[in-house]
Protein backbone atom coordinates (compact mmCIF):
# COMPACT_ATOMS: atom_id res chain seq x y z
CA UNK A 1 0.00 0.00 0.00
CA UNK A 2 2.62 2.66 1.15
CA UNK A 3 5.32 2.67 -1.06
CA UNK A 4 7.28 5.60 0.62
CA UNK A 5 11.22 5.16 1.43
CA UNK A 6 10.06 5.57 5.07
CA UNK A 7 7.77 2.22 4.86
CA UNK A 8 10.50 0.40 2.53
CA UNK A 9 13.14 0.93 4.80
CA UNK A 10 11.00 -0.15 7.78
CA UNK A 11 10.27 -2.78 5.55
CA UNK A 12 13.69 -3.92 5.33
CA UNK A 13 14.53 -3.84 9.39
CA UNK A 14 14.10 -7.38 10.81
CA UNK A 15 11.01 -7.92 12.02
CA UNK A 16 11.13 -8.16 16.04
CA UNK A 17 9.89 -10.61 18.41
CA UNK A 18 6.40 -8.97 18.50
CA UNK A 19 6.29 -8.50 15.00
CA UNK A 20 6.54 -4.84 15.39
CA UNK A 21 9.54 -3.02 13.06
CA UNK A 22 10.20 0.69 13.80
CA UNK A 23 11.35 3.05 10.78
CA UNK A 24 14.29 3.55 10.42
CA UNK A 25 14.37 7.60 10.94
CA UNK A 26 16.02 9.26 7.58
CA UNK A 27 16.63 12.03 10.52
CA UNK A 28 18.14 10.80 13.50
CA UNK A 29 19.94 7.54 13.71
CA UNK A 30 18.12 4.33 14.03
CA UNK A 31 18.84 3.40 18.27
CA UNK A 32 20.69 0.40 18.66
CA UNK A 33 19.23 -3.26 19.44
CA UNK A 34 19.09 -3.90 23.02
CA UNK A 35 18.18 -6.53 24.87
CA UNK A 36 14.52 -8.20 24.99
CA UNK A 37 11.29 -6.33 26.34
CA UNK A 38 11.18 -9.61 28.69
CA UNK A 39 14.67 -8.47 29.64
CA UNK A 40 13.97 -4.87 30.20
CA UNK A 41 11.03 -5.25 31.66
CA UNK A 42 12.76 -7.57 34.32
CA UNK A 43 15.80 -5.28 34.99
CA UNK A 44 13.27 -2.20 35.29
CA UNK A 45 12.68 -1.14 39.28
CA UNK A 46 9.88 -1.82 40.36
CA UNK A 47 7.84 -0.65 43.48
CA UNK A 48 7.83 -3.45 45.75
CA UNK A 49 4.77 -5.50 45.55
CA UNK A 50 1.91 -3.58 47.45
CA UNK A 51 0.90 -4.82 50.49
CA UNK A 52 -2.04 -7.42 50.29
CA UNK A 53 -5.24 -6.82 52.28
CA UNK A 54 -4.31 -9.71 54.57
CA UNK A 55 -5.48 -13.06 54.15
CA UNK A 56 -6.74 -13.17 50.84
CA UNK A 57 -5.86 -12.79 46.86
CA UNK A 58 -6.94 -9.53 46.74
CA UNK A 59 -4.14 -8.06 43.89
CA UNK A 60 -5.03 -4.11 43.88
CA UNK A 61 -2.54 -1.71 45.53
CA UNK A 62 -3.38 0.14 47.80
CA UNK A 63 -0.42 2.56 47.16
CA UNK A 64 -1.62 3.66 44.03
CA UNK A 65 -1.92 6.84 43.85
CA UNK A 66 -5.73 8.39 43.99
CA UNK A 67 -7.03 10.35 40.48
CA UNK A 68 -5.75 13.62 40.87
CA UNK A 69 -3.32 12.88 43.34
CA UNK A 70 0.36 14.73 42.61
CA UNK A 71 2.88 11.93 42.83
CA UNK A 72 5.50 12.20 45.32
CA UNK A 73 3.64 14.71 47.37
CA UNK A 74 3.66 13.49 51.00
CA UNK A 75 -0.23 12.75 52.09
CA UNK A 76 -1.32 11.52 55.38
CA UNK A 77 -1.87 7.92 55.00
CA UNK A 78 -5.44 6.75 54.84
CA UNK A 79 -6.84 2.81 55.55
CA UNK A 80 -7.04 0.71 52.87
CA UNK A 81 -10.39 0.22 52.86
CA UNK A 82 -11.02 4.14 52.81
CA UNK A 83 -8.64 4.38 50.12
CA UNK A 84 -9.94 1.59 48.02
CA UNK A 85 -13.43 3.39 48.73
CA UNK A 86 -12.40 6.53 47.64
CA UNK A 87 -10.59 5.30 44.29
CA UNK A 88 -14.22 3.23 43.61
CA UNK A 89 -15.72 6.98 43.62
CA UNK A 90 -13.90 8.41 41.44
CA UNK A 91 -13.76 5.50 38.78
CA UNK A 92 -17.69 5.47 38.89
CA UNK A 93 -18.23 8.74 39.06
CA UNK A 94 -16.08 9.40 35.52
CA UNK A 95 -16.52 6.26 33.58
CA UNK A 96 -19.27 3.98 33.79
CA UNK A 97 -21.46 1.92 34.64
CA UNK A 98 -23.62 5.20 35.38
CA UNK A 99 -26.72 3.89 37.19
CA UNK A 100 -29.78 6.02 36.98
CA UNK A 101 -33.13 5.91 37.45
CA UNK A 102 -34.10 4.88 34.40
CA UNK A 103 -32.68 1.60 33.72
CA UNK A 104 -32.72 2.31 29.14
CA UNK A 105 -31.58 4.80 29.51
CA UNK A 106 -28.58 3.77 31.68
CA UNK A 107 -27.79 1.19 29.55
CA UNK A 108 -27.12 3.22 25.98
CA UNK A 109 -25.19 5.64 28.72
CA UNK A 110 -23.14 2.90 29.82
CA UNK A 111 -22.89 1.08 26.47
CA UNK A 112 -22.04 4.86 24.99
CA UNK A 113 -19.23 3.95 21.96
CA UNK A 114 -15.78 5.23 22.64
CA UNK A 115 -13.91 5.15 19.37
CA UNK A 116 -9.82 5.37 19.17
CA UNK A 117 -8.33 6.52 16.13
CA UNK A 118 -4.54 5.13 16.70
CA UNK A 119 -1.89 6.65 13.93
CA UNK A 120 1.67 5.43 14.34
CA UNK A 121 5.03 5.20 11.99
CA UNK A 122 5.83 1.97 14.11
CA UNK A 123 4.87 -1.19 12.14
CA UNK A 124 2.88 -4.12 13.43
CA UNK A 125 2.48 -7.30 12.25
CA UNK A 126 0.34 -8.61 14.58
CA UNK A 127 -2.20 -6.03 14.19
CA UNK A 128 -4.91 -7.79 15.81
CA UNK A 129 -3.26 -8.95 18.51
CA UNK A 130 -2.64 -5.18 19.40
CA UNK A 131 -6.05 -4.08 18.30
CA UNK A 132 -7.34 -6.42 20.91
CA UNK A 133 -5.45 -5.60 23.72
CA UNK A 134 -5.87 -1.70 23.01
CA UNK A 135 -9.52 -2.17 23.31
CA UNK A 136 -9.65 -4.80 26.19
CA UNK A 137 -7.34 -2.11 27.90
CA UNK A 138 -9.93 1.34 26.91
CA UNK A 139 -12.74 -1.22 28.08
CA UNK A 140 -11.58 -1.47 31.56
CA UNK A 141 -10.52 2.16 31.65
CA UNK A 142 -13.53 3.41 30.00
CA UNK A 143 -15.68 0.44 31.90
CA UNK A 144 -18.14 -0.29 29.40
CA UNK A 145 -17.99 -3.82 27.05
CA UNK A 146 -15.92 -4.93 24.41
CA UNK A 147 -18.79 -4.34 22.31
CA UNK A 148 -18.56 -0.19 23.11
CA UNK A 149 -15.26 0.57 21.74
CA UNK A 150 -14.61 0.93 17.94
CA UNK A 151 -11.02 1.14 16.87
CA UNK A 152 -8.70 2.14 13.88
CA UNK A 153 -4.93 1.65 13.01
CA UNK A 154 -3.10 3.05 10.75
CA UNK A 155 0.42 2.03 11.22
CA UNK A 156 3.26 2.18 8.86
CA UNK A 157 2.39 5.76 7.94
CA UNK A 158 4.89 8.33 7.64
CA UNK A 159 4.84 10.40 10.41
CA UNK A 160 6.91 13.19 11.35
CA UNK A 161 6.40 13.59 15.32
CA UNK A 162 8.39 17.04 16.41
CA UNK A 163 10.88 16.83 13.91
CA UNK A 164 11.98 13.38 13.81
CA UNK A 165 10.68 10.02 12.14
CA UNK A 166 11.67 8.00 15.73
CA UNK A 167 8.78 5.93 16.70
CA UNK A 168 5.23 7.44 17.71
CA UNK A 169 1.84 7.64 17.62
CA UNK A 170 -1.05 9.98 18.17
CA UNK A 171 -4.55 8.98 19.48
CA UNK A 172 -7.23 10.57 19.41
CA UNK A 173 -10.07 9.32 21.93
CA UNK A 174 -13.86 10.33 21.26
CA UNK A 175 -16.47 9.89 24.04
CA UNK A 176 -19.47 10.98 26.00
CA UNK A 177 -18.41 14.46 27.76
CA UNK A 178 -19.16 12.53 30.93
CA UNK A 179 -15.99 9.81 30.34
CA UNK A 180 -13.67 12.78 29.57
CA UNK A 181 -13.66 14.87 32.49
CA UNK A 182 -10.57 16.51 33.72
CA UNK A 183 -9.60 13.60 36.37
CA UNK A 184 -9.93 10.92 34.23
CA UNK A 185 -8.23 12.00 31.85
CA UNK A 186 -5.18 12.49 33.66
CA UNK A 187 -4.95 8.91 34.78
CA UNK A 188 -5.86 7.98 31.67
CA UNK A 189 -3.59 9.44 29.53
CA UNK A 190 -0.84 8.28 31.99
CA UNK A 191 -2.05 4.46 31.68
CA UNK A 192 -3.01 4.56 27.98
CA UNK A 193 0.39 6.49 27.38
CA UNK A 194 2.15 3.40 29.46
CA UNK A 195 0.28 1.06 27.59
CA UNK A 196 1.25 1.98 24.54
CA UNK A 197 4.93 2.11 25.67
CA UNK A 198 4.78 -1.02 26.30
CA UNK A 199 3.06 -2.76 23.75
CA UNK A 200 4.18 -0.49 20.92
CA UNK A 201 7.51 0.58 22.33
CA UNK A 202 6.95 4.63 21.75
CA UNK A 203 7.92 6.46 24.61
CA UNK A 204 5.16 8.56 26.43
CA UNK A 205 7.01 11.66 25.20
CA UNK A 206 5.97 10.64 21.45
CA UNK A 207 2.87 9.57 22.10
CA UNK A 208 -0.18 12.43 21.28
CA UNK A 209 -3.33 11.68 23.16
CA UNK A 210 -6.33 13.62 22.28
CA UNK A 211 -9.40 13.52 24.22
CA UNK A 212 -12.37 14.87 22.43
CA UNK A 213 -15.73 15.07 23.58
CA UNK A 214 -18.25 14.07 22.04
CA UNK A 215 -22.11 15.15 22.90
CA UNK A 216 -24.62 12.93 22.65
CA UNK A 217 -26.32 15.06 19.73
CA UNK A 218 -23.35 14.45 17.88
CA UNK A 219 -23.36 10.86 17.95
CA UNK A 220 -25.81 8.40 15.47
CA UNK A 221 -26.25 5.16 14.78
CA UNK A 222 -29.07 3.75 12.54
CA UNK A 223 -30.09 7.35 11.18
CA UNK A 224 -30.74 8.54 15.00
CA UNK A 225 -28.72 10.23 17.16
CA UNK A 226 -28.30 9.26 20.88
CA UNK A 227 -29.43 12.42 22.24
CA UNK A 228 -32.51 11.47 19.88
CA UNK A 229 -32.68 8.29 21.73
CA UNK A 230 -32.12 9.18 25.20
CA UNK A 231 -34.79 12.08 24.60
CA UNK A 232 -37.69 9.61 23.51
CA UNK A 233 -36.63 7.09 26.11
CA UNK A 234 -36.96 9.80 28.86
CA UNK A 235 -40.56 10.85 26.91
CA UNK A 236 -41.44 7.20 27.29
CA UNK A 237 -41.15 6.74 30.67
CA UNK A 238 -42.86 10.08 31.65
CA UNK A 239 -45.88 8.90 29.43
CA UNK A 240 -46.17 5.91 31.09
CA UNK A 241 -45.77 7.24 34.69
CA UNK A 242 -48.80 6.35 36.50
CA UNK A 243 -51.66 9.30 36.67
CA UNK A 244 -49.70 11.30 33.79
CA UNK A 245 -51.61 12.11 30.43
CA UNK A 246 -49.50 11.93 27.88
CA UNK A 247 -49.36 10.28 24.30
CA UNK A 248 -49.93 6.85 24.37
CA UNK A 249 -46.74 5.02 23.98
CA UNK A 250 -46.18 3.07 20.53
CA UNK A 251 -44.67 0.12 20.82
CA UNK A 252 -42.54 0.35 17.77
CA UNK A 253 -40.82 3.25 19.37
CA UNK A 254 -40.59 2.50 22.85
CA UNK A 255 -38.05 1.52 26.10
CA UNK A 256 -37.87 -1.89 24.66
CA UNK A 257 -37.16 -0.83 20.79
CA UNK A 258 -34.56 1.99 22.49
CA UNK A 259 -32.31 -1.08 24.03
CA UNK A 260 -33.33 -3.86 21.53
CA UNK A 261 -32.30 -1.03 18.63
CA UNK A 262 -28.70 -0.49 20.48
CA UNK A 263 -28.39 -4.58 21.11
CA UNK A 264 -29.26 -5.42 17.37
CA UNK A 265 -26.83 -3.32 16.80
CA UNK A 266 -24.14 -4.33 18.70
CA UNK A 267 -24.90 -7.89 17.91
CA UNK A 268 -25.27 -7.52 14.44
CA UNK A 269 -22.95 -5.00 13.27
CA UNK A 270 -20.29 -5.25 15.95
CA UNK A 271 -17.86 -8.19 17.77
CA UNK A 272 -20.70 -9.32 19.73
CA UNK A 273 -19.09 -10.74 22.18
CA UNK A 274 -21.74 -12.00 24.43
CA UNK A 275 -23.67 -13.52 21.24
CA UNK A 276 -20.64 -16.09 20.60
CA UNK A 277 -20.24 -14.46 17.01
CA UNK A 278 -17.19 -15.03 15.49
CA UNK A 279 -14.22 -12.42 16.07
CA UNK A 280 -11.78 -11.58 13.22
CA UNK A 281 -9.02 -14.26 13.01
CA UNK A 282 -5.73 -12.77 13.09
CA UNK A 283 -4.47 -10.59 10.19
CA UNK A 284 -1.62 -12.93 9.62
CA UNK A 285 -3.80 -16.18 9.67
CA UNK A 286 -6.80 -17.59 7.86
CA UNK A 287 -8.54 -19.23 10.86
CA UNK A 288 -11.54 -17.85 12.99
CA UNK A 289 -11.57 -18.44 16.48
CA UNK A 290 -14.38 -17.77 19.19
CA UNK A 291 -13.69 -15.70 21.61
CA UNK A 292 -14.22 -17.13 25.27
CA UNK A 293 -17.03 -15.82 27.76
CA UNK A 294 -16.11 -11.78 28.91
CA UNK A 295 -17.01 -10.23 31.22
CA UNK A 296 -19.35 -7.39 30.04
CA UNK A 297 -18.20 -5.02 32.81
CA UNK A 298 -14.37 -5.65 33.24
CA UNK A 299 -12.48 -6.42 36.10
CA UNK A 300 -10.92 -3.68 38.32
CA UNK A 301 -8.24 -2.77 36.65
CA UNK A 302 -5.44 -5.17 37.41
CA UNK A 303 -2.92 -4.02 40.12
CA UNK A 304 0.23 -3.04 36.95
CA UNK A 305 -2.12 -0.24 35.99
CA UNK A 306 -0.21 2.40 38.37
CA UNK A 307 -0.15 5.77 36.81
CA UNK A 308 3.08 6.29 38.91
CA UNK A 309 6.48 5.63 37.70
CA UNK A 310 5.97 5.47 33.95
CA UNK A 311 9.38 4.42 33.10
CA UNK A 312 10.74 5.63 29.89
CA UNK A 313 12.88 3.14 28.16
CA UNK A 314 16.15 4.05 26.03
CA UNK A 315 14.58 4.40 22.30
CA UNK A 316 15.19 0.39 21.17
CA UNK A 317 14.02 -1.08 17.35
CA UNK A 318 13.26 -4.04 19.28
CA UNK A 319 9.65 -4.40 19.75
CA UNK A 320 7.79 -4.86 23.37
CA UNK A 321 5.88 -7.56 24.12
CA UNK A 322 3.98 -8.14 26.95
CA UNK A 323 1.26 -11.13 27.34
CA UNK A 324 -1.72 -10.48 25.04
CA UNK A 325 -5.15 -10.53 25.90
CA UNK A 326 -5.53 -13.14 23.58
CA UNK A 327 -4.17 -15.43 25.94
CA UNK A 328 -6.50 -15.03 28.44
CA UNK A 329 -9.07 -15.24 26.13
CA UNK A 330 -8.40 -18.27 23.87
CA UNK A 331 -5.60 -20.37 25.97
CA UNK A 332 -3.94 -22.14 24.55
CA UNK A 333 -5.75 -22.08 20.92
CA UNK A 334 -3.61 -19.62 19.54
CA UNK A 335 0.30 -20.10 19.32
CA UNK A 336 1.99 -17.21 21.68
CA UNK A 337 4.60 -16.67 18.89
CA UNK A 338 2.18 -15.01 16.01
O1 LIG B 1 -22.56 6.76 20.47
C1 LIG B 1 -23.27 5.84 20.88
O2 LIG B 1 -22.88 5.03 21.69
C2 LIG B 1 -24.62 5.68 20.40
C3 LIG B 1 -25.28 6.47 19.49
C4 LIG B 1 -26.55 5.92 19.36
C5 LIG B 1 -27.68 6.26 18.59
C6 LIG B 1 -28.80 5.49 18.71
O3 LIG B 1 -29.93 5.80 18.00
C7 LIG B 1 -28.86 4.39 19.57
O4 LIG B 1 -29.97 3.68 19.63
C8 LIG B 1 -27.75 4.04 20.32
C9 LIG B 1 -26.60 4.81 20.22
N1 LIG B 1 -25.40 4.70 20.82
Amino acid sequence: MLENSLRKSAKSSAPTAAGIRHPDSPVSKPPRIGPSFAQRKALQPRPPDAVLVEGNNVMRSIDRPLPGDVVGRRKPQLHPDVSRKKSAYFESEFAGPNRGDNPAKTRLINEAIVTAELKTNVIISDEFAFITDLAYHLSNRYQRPMSSIIITLHHGICMLFGGTFEPACTLTINALPSLLQPVTNRRNAALTQRHLQETLGVVSTRSYVRFEVTPEENVAIGGKTLATEIEGISRDTADQKPGTFGRPSRPSRGIMKSVKSLSSFKSNSMIGLSENVPTPPPSNSGETTRIATILEVPPTPPDDERTSQVEEPKALKSAPRRKSLRFALFGNKISPDK
